[in-house]
């Protein structure tokens, strides 16, 4: 007999029936189209755990489940004997248990219902598009003497097929009472039920170019001759879509050059060309401060949190690749996080290149079908590699043994929205801790949450075996990271102090660009970088051109009028961009994405006189453009990047040379290794530096030092020229004295003044509405609401920097109180609940983005 309440006084004996007599019911995840949602059944004989996929009957149909959490209590609004039972297990364990735990862990942390935290974490379709099937067990000794003729009918189905094994579905169809009869046969151990993977896509087809051998008649244009000629020089084919890209082509135009009969196009089978491509690369030699913090990770046992703080072309990822061979050689697998996909095609290259195709790419780019297709994969346990983006945190690798988040400090492994808000890191933490790992975070520039935690551990291990000790970060405040206070000292610091093979960092020279207008330059270049840049070429040295694009620094506005063209929809400028010459010219909203056609007068006065203002990186290639002529560009922003692949074809382009210089944005200061590289300059620093976010010195500091960091990494020297408008900001002095340290304790200080991260906590609330008096009243109201809570700290609400985005209108409340104050925070839902429907609230737990 079941009795609720009994649980403290069930003898130990049995140390699985509390659990087991506590909880009738579960919730599971139903994974059908047209309902996805988490649905509560019954359990009465059955035995079943988290992460178990089940059968359960839904609507009038039989449906595949994921088993999420045991629950003592039916839901109140359903009558308990209205609730369904679970019909079978399909298959025990497909899920480790601790993974359910993690997204119960973020669905409490990040204030999101659960099915929300499902969404981000599985492949949509997962248990749709799988098979149910059936199969005899060998060598059983049961007995089938007492079957019921069901039972005995889909026995004899079995054993007259070869391999004893039919999908679930055949058997239905051809035995009358299936369900009971598998469910018999299953009890008595004469069958076993599993779950069959969807079999691989088909083999995908793809149009490739080929060049045909005539010579070129006269009826080729020169825009079809220069096609012809990359063609050409790449060995005479490619894929179309390569090609296409390449040279900014059209399909069209190719027709063109087919029926003119000088290229073939052709469907061909996409061949694993880049998997087979990789040349096998040897592990290198470690340098001394490589071997010991190689050392160190080999050693953990369990979980441990490893900050590998190495400055940039220090040979980190050596380390990491090291570090994940004898694992794979145990059985395990590792999970490497790296922040774009803009840096992968590199990096997935190297651990191609050392482990093949245990290798596997797992990023938000992928279709729905290629996301499915990897999930499979990975939940097959062989032990494996999988790289990824944020997203990526949630892989369900079994016998998981080391997580690894390469560039830590990089904001993007935080999602600001839908929700759940959660930081890659943060659940890179908990994961390492469910799974006993470690887990490795590693950066030239560490985060400041980060260092904190790390190094005040650090901290307390040297005072406990030195009591004298001189160490000076204001390391008395608390920190918090990742939803609890840490206590463990399961805190690593490790230090690649210098480049591979002694390499220096390259100098970092300022420009103050006052002084250049003063001196009668009006170029956006100084004369500095201008002869940097007419060295290049000389020298057979390439250059990367940083240049800080963000929202609205290019906008067009009217000379007689002074007219700004805005966005129709939101509260910015729109911003120019003309692809490459003679391409249409376009206007575009950064936020929605709003386009429209340059206008050749002014909207308000008519004055044929606009004029750009700001460089972003199409008027920055167009000057230079002009002013060195010969000069070879490739601009690498999200505009040239849009199209798969795109990473790949331009940075492999640059890397064979065909270029003198790389011209982008933050997507290049990520983790690229090219040892050709001698100049890195920064067209404007000033753009970086007045942010209005707590956040502004240390992101800037961030970028400036990676972007310097891709400068001399080979055998020549490198050099770095940052031009600036504030020469005497304290983040362009560190940056040149290459003084992580010195800078990082300085910001701490402020930080611990103002009860910032990482001594502080935050929580922003996000509020939008079409309706700017509705979204104004309800921002007010909750203000007033949260007030009442002690030793939190409200700030606003305030209208957001950017006020309209898509015609809805934004406000924000941001809630500021210290980890250790014993604060009542209200219950979100409620919140909610509470709310117009027409103003949607976002709770943004420890936000980085405050736009
Ligand atoms: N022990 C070694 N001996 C020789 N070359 C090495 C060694 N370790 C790493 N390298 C090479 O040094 C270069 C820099 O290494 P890597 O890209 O891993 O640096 P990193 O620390 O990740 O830098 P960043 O933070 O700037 O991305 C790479 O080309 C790598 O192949
Ligand atoms: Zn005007
Ligand atoms: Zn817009």
């Amino acid at each position: 007999m079941y009795l609720r309440g009994l649980e403290s006084s069930i003898v130990v004996a049995e140390p699985r029936v509390p659990f087991q007599v506590s909880s009738r019911w579960i919730e599971v995840l139903v994974d059908c189209p047209g309902a996805q949602g988490i649905y509560t059944y019954k359990l009465t004989a059955l035995d079943v755990q988290p992460g178990d996929i089940l059968s359960v009957p839904f609507g009038t149909s039989q449906v595949g489940a994921i088993a999420i959490r045991l629950v003592s209590q039916p839901p109140a609004d359903l009558a308990p004997d209205k609730i369904k039972e679970v019909t079978d297990v399909v298959s025990a364990g497909f899920f480790p248990v601790g993974y359910w735990q993690l997204l119960n862990r973020i669905a409490e942390y990040y204030y999101t219902p659960l099915i929300q935290v499902i969404r981000v974490a599985l492949p949509p379709g997962l248990l749709g598009r799988s098979q149910r099937r059936i199969r005899l067990v060998k060598n059983t000794n049961s007995s089938t003497q007492f079957l019921t003729p069901a039972a005995r009918q889909i026995l004899e189905l079995l054993q007259a097929q070869s391999q004893g094994d039919y999908s679930f579905t055949h058997i239905q169809r051809q035995v009358k009472g299936a369900y009971r009869g598998v469910r018999e046969l299953l009890r008595s151990h004469l069958i076993e039920s599993y779950l069959e993977p969807p079999r691989l896509s088909k083999p995908k087809l793809q149009k490739a170019v080929t060049l045909v051998d005539t010579g070129l008649e006269g009826d080729v244009t020169s825009r079809q001759r220069e096609i012809l000629e990359v063609l050409r020089r790449r060995g005479g084919d490619m894929w179309l879509s390569e090609l296409l890209q390449i040279c900014s082509t059209s399909s069209a135009t190719l027709k063109a050059l087919e029926q003119k009969g000088y290229v073939v196009i052709q469907e061909r089978e996409v061949l694993r060309i880049e998997r087979d491509s990789i040349v096998q690369e040897q592990p290198k030699t470690l340098t001394q401060a490589q071997s010991q913090a190689l050392e160190t990770i080999i050693k953990l046992d369990g979980y441990a949190q490893v900050l590998l703080h190495g400055v940039t072309g220090s040979g980190k990822t050596e380390v990491y690749l090291q570090a994940i061979a004898p694992l794979l050689n145990q059985g395990k697998s590792a999970l490497v996080l790296v922040p774009e996909i803009g840096l992968t095609p590199q990096l997935t290259d190297r651990f191609r290149a050392r482990f093949g195709n245990k290798v596997c790419v797992y990023h938000s780019a992928l279709s729905d079908g290629e996301r499915y297709d990897t999930w499979r994969q990975m939940l097959a346990g062989e032990p494996q590699v999988v790289i990824g983006t944020r997203s990526a945190v949630f892989a369900p690798l079994p016998h998981l043994g080391l997580i690894i988040l390469d560039e830590e400090h990089d904001s993007s492994f935080k999602q600001d929205q839908p929700i759940p808000t959660y930081h890659a890191r943060t659940v890179a933490t908990w994961r390492a801790e469910l799974e006993h790992c470690p887990l490795v975070l590693g950066s030239a520039t560490p985060s400041l949450e980060t260092w904190v935690e790390v190094r005040s551990e650090e901290t307390k291990k040297r005072e406990e075996s030195t009591p004298i000790t001189d160490y000076r970060l204001p390391i008395n405040a608390s920190c918090y990271n990742g939803g609890h206070l840490r206590n463990a000292l399961a805190s690593h610091y490790l230090s690649l102090p210098e480049r591979i093979q002694s390499r220096p960092l390259p100098p970092v020279e300022i420009v103050d660009m006052r002084q250049e207008l003063q001196q009668g330059n009006r170029s956006i270049f100084s004369r500095t970088l201008q002869s940097a840049l007419e060295q290049l070429q000389e020298r057979e040295q390439q250059g990367i051109l940083f240049i800080h694009r963000r929202g609205h620094s290019t906008f067009v506005s009217c000379r007689s009028c002074g007219y700004v063209i805005e966005c129709p929809h939101c509260d910015v400028s729109l911003a120019y961009h003309q692809t490459e010459e003679n391409a249409p010219e376009i206007l575009r909203c950064h936020y929605c994405n709003y386009a429209q056609l340059h206008p050749r007068n002014c909207p308000e006065c008519s004055s044929p006189y606009l004029k750009f203002f700001g460089s972003g990186t199409q008027r920055v290639t167009q000057e230079l453009a002009r002013q060195f002529p010969q000069l070879r560009i490739i601009r690498f922003d999200s505009d040239t990047t849009r199209t798969k692949g795109a990473h790949r074809t331009l940075l492999t382009r640059f890397a064979n040379r065909e270029a003198d210089l790389l011209v982008g944005t933050q997507m290049l200061t990520k983790g690229l290794d090219l040892p050709q590289v001698t100049l890195v300059g920064v067209v404007a620093a000033d753009g970086l530096l007045h942010l209005a976010d707590y956040r502004a010195a240390e992101r800037a500091f961030q970028t400036l030092t990676q972007v310097a960091g891709r400068a001399g990494r080979g055998e020549d020297p490198g050099r770095v020229i940052v031009q600036t408008y504030s020469p005497e900001h304290p983040v362009i002095q560190a940056v040149q004295q290459h003084a992580y340290e010195a800078f990082t304790t300085a910001e701490l200080e402020q930080r611990a003044a103002l009860n910032y991260p990482p001594y502080g906590r935050l929580i922003l609330l996000r509020l939008s509405s079409t309706d700017p008096a509705m979204v104004e009243s309800t921002a007010q109201q909750i203000a007033t609401q949260l007030n009442s809570i002690s030793e939190c700290e409200i700030l606003g609400p305030a209208p957001a920097s950017v006020f309209r985005v898509s015609n809805r209108y934004r406000w924000q409340i941001l809630l500021k109180f210290l980890p250790t104050a014993q604060i009542e925070l209200p219950d979100w839902e409620d919140v909610r609940s509470q709310i117009p429907t027409s103003v949607s609230l976002t709770i943004d737990v420890d936000p980085l983005n405050f736009m």
